[in-house]
């Protein structure tokens, strides 16, 4: 017996958006939040802040991204905390983001894909976000692996460091911009999904805290996919810049915030008033 394709990423994310607000929160166990919560630096520290934020926010938020670099600091001990927090937050029903911004020659790429996107694999998630710039087709294994397990991937286009613009705003030999491009090779992999009226399961990072900036290079934002926007809340991103960097497309967009919500840890109540608090500011802006 053939175990049923599972519904496309886009899919269950849209689902998950209408059901519960679309707020992406950040799992980002900074040492300096370590501390903040009375915590120590080590292992254990980590274990008890990741439980605490899945058990307070996982049965409630859309969906959640753990930053790995945060887990991968402490070896093979933090992977396993990490392991155990996507399993736990996917078991509560939100989806899992794994922020690994992976991206590497073809063949290397494969690797990564198979480490995040097979579901027989021990760090599976609902969608990782990958760089573009070893050149967008680098990234067909993951698209491809992506595509036949009903997960996601969220390509960086436009992010929301200032850095990003000297490579991102770099303008190519046929006059479209880099970021522009990523967009618009996104959008070619959302068509058949599109075609069927539903949102794509291939999204952009695109940076809260960018103002104007993707009107002013050109950069098409209906890429029918989603449109993920980190850089709410510590980065100086409110929920209320969202329409003028999105306009349209905002329906689409994901906001995500980390130190914004975390900040109000460990009490759990805390953390779920201060997602909620936001969930309702980006609710207000996007309907
Ligand atoms: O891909 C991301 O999530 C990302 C892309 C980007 O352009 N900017 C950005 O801040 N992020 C991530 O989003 C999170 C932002 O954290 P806070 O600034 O604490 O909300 C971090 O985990 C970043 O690595």
């Amino acid at each position: 017996m053939t175990t049923p394709a599972p519904a496309p990423f886009g899919t269950r994310l849209r689902a998950a958006m209408d059901a519960r607000g679309p707020l992406c929160v950040g799992i980002d166990p900074h040492p300096s939040l370590l501390a903040d919560w009375g915590l120590g630096d080590d292992v254990a520290g980590l274990e008890r802040f990741t439980r605490t934020v899945v058990d307070a926010l996982a049965g409630r938020v859309a969906v959640l991204k753990p930053q790995s670099a945060f887990f991968e600091r402490f070896g093979s001990r933090g992977i396993a905390v990490l392991e155990r927090a996507v399993a736990d937050a996917r078991a509560a029903g939100a989806l899992v983001l794994m922020d690994a911004k992976r991206g590497d020659i073809g063949s290397t790429m494969a690797a990564y894909a198979s480490a995040y996107l097979d579901p027989a694999g021990p760090l599976f998630s609902d969608a990782v976000t990958v760089s573009p710039y070893l050149g967008f087709g680098s990234l067909r294994p993951a698209l491809d692996a992506a595509r036949a397990a009903g997960a996601g991937v969220f390509a960086l286009a436009l992010t929301s460091n200032p850095e990003g613009a000297e490579v991102q705003h770099a303008v190519r030999p046929d006059g479209t911009t880099v970021a522009a491009s990523v967009l618009t090779a996104l959008k070619a992999e959302n068509a058949a999904e599109a075609a069927e009226g539903r949102l794509g399961s291939y999204g952009a990072v695109v940076g809260a805290t960018l103002g104007g900036t993707a009107h002013r290079l050109g950069a098409d934002l209906a890429i029918d996919g989603p449109l993920l926007a980190p850089g709410i809340g510590a980065q100086g991103a409110t929920p209320a810049d969202l329409p003028a960097v999105f306009g349209a497309a905002v329906r689409n967009v994901v906001p995500s915030v980390s130190r914004g919500v975390l900040r109000h840890g460990p009490d759990a109540a805390s953390l779920v008033a201060a997602a909620s608090r936001m969930a309702d500011e980006v609710r207000a802006v996007a309907e």
